[in-house]
């Protein structure tokens, strides 16, 4: 029988908001991670990956809930782990061997066995020679190497990573991967199980056994897919790409919350994707020139965009009706084939009527501005009331695209200088 080496039992995660509000960022997570699997999370933009992995690492505690290592509940940092993050997270003023025996600063061990230790990982991670070297002399592949170097010399059971790669050029993340895949699959290190986080759907199907899907408001597991393919795999393959498809379209599919009736879905504040209208314009236009459907995947890939940057526009033109998924590929809907045809002022009469539509916190500001007698109102105002439910930097983001889309449908204008929303008859009478 395979050992559970970390476990989160009904894990959840709130953050207390201004107004006594507070948001959920993760609810009812469960999860069991065995010795000998390589585990990657995957999950929309701000869904809460990071902290996850902050809380298994005991670096955050959870609202609710419990993480066990090796079947004991942990108290502040989980002692089985070594952690990789995305900037490296090294210090400057000391050189490579330094960084790398940082990792070791708490363990009982003499100093002679510490630098034994160290230079056996340095040249492991490919670093032999550059010992003396400090963070500012090398490349982001090699001082990631040195962050890596750091987590194993501690020799941890369970090795997690926070997007590891995704700082990295291209053909140097590809070589990082190789050799951190080389190290595991041939057990040179003795690290039991590692946990990554990533934006790459390709990345997960390519280097781990499992993968875990999150959704976002909060994050929950929607997905626990198995990897059952051998390394080294074969990008081209049927079976790989198949695999990639199936989670593309687990993540790109919009959740319809059970047991919540329509009707109150729509009242809620749903957050919108940071897309702005003209770039969700150019990629309906783009998915009609290509035959209306494409394979979403090989659309990434040809835009040469990572998960991050494409996922967002895909929710959008999804949340305002223009296109749907279905089997890893993303149609134009009827609506969608009619905006990518539609003239230009035909086409604001449409995305005004989908985003009144389908994006109930612009019908509020609408009906807001509507409500005023000179029709105006302060920024500042929307600000407050977003606030409470997104916290301050998320309302601004909020605020500035549906002011962005709201111009766009001629729905409403604004004032940059003064900073006020107002409705679109007022401009022209302002100009008057
Ligand atoms: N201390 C905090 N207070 C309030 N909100 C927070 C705090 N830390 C994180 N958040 C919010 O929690 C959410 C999840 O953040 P997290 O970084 O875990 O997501 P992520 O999935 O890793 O994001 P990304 O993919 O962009 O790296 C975000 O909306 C973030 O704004």
């Amino acid at each position: 029988m395979t050992n559970t080496l970390i476990e989160l039992q009904r894990i959840s995660k709130r953050y207390d908001m201004p107004n006594s509000a507070n948001v959920s960022i993760l609810e009812d997570i469960h999860l069991s991670i065995a010795e000998g699997e390589f585990v990657s999370i995957l999950g929309p933009s701000g869904s809460g990956k990071s902290t996850l992995l902050r809380i298994m690492a005991g670096l955050i505690p959870p609202s609710h809930g419990k993480v066990l290592y090796n079947g004991q509940e942990i108290q502040g940092t989980n002692p089985g782990v070594g952690m990789v993050f995305q900037s490296f997270a090294l210090f400057p003023w000391l050189t490579v061997l330094e960084n790398v025996k940082l990792g070791l600063e708490n363990k009982p061990l003499t100093e002679a066995v510490k630098m034994r230790k160290a230079l056996s990982i340095i040249d492991m991670v490919g670093l032999d020679g550059f010992e003396g070297a400090y963070p500012k002399e090398l490349s982001g592949g090699m001082r990631q190497r040195v962050g890596i170097g750091r987590a194993l010399v501690m020799e941890p059971d369970i090795l997690l990573m926070d997007e590891p790669f995704s700082a990295l050029d291209v053909l140097t993340a590809e070589n990082l991967k190789r050799d951190l895949l080389e190290l595991w699959t041939e057990k040179k290190i003795p690290t039991k199980s590692i946990i990554m986080v990533t934006h790459s759907i390709e990345e997960a199907v390519y280097m781990s056994d499992r993968a875990i899907v999150l959704s976002r408001d909060p994050a929950r597991v929607i997905a626990d897919i198995f990897i059952p393919m051998a390394h080294w795999r074969d990008k081209q393959e049927g079976q790989f790409t198949g695999l990639v498809d199936k989670i593309y379209s687990i993540l790109t599919k919009r959740e319809i919350k059970q047991n919540e009736h329509v009707e109150e879905q729509k009242k809620k504040i749903e957050k919108v994707q940071e897309v702005p209208a003209g770039a969700l314009t150019g990629f309906i236009e783009l998915i009609d020139d290509l035959g209306k459907k494409v394979d979403l995947y090989k659309l990434a890939d040809q835009l040469s965009l990572n998960l991050e940057d494409f996922l967002p526009i895909v929710e959008a033109a999804q949340m305002l009706g223009f296109a749907h998924i279905q089997h890893g590929d993303i149609e134009l809907t009827e609506i969608g084939s009619h905006f990518a045809d539609a003239s230009v002022l035909n086409r604001k009469d449409i995305f005004k009527r989908q985003v009144l539509q389908h994006v109930p916190m612009i019908e509020k500001i609408i009906w807001i501005l509507h409500s005023k007698s000179n029709n105006k109102m302060e920024r500042e105002f929307f600000l407050e009331i977003f606030e409470k439910h997104f916290g301050l930097e998320e309302a601004g983001h909020q605020l500035d695209i549906l002011i962005d889309w709201g111009r766009y449908a001629e729905l409403l204008a604004y004032d940059e200088k003064a900073k006020n929303l107002f409705i679109e008859h007022e401009a022209s009478a302002a100009a008057e």
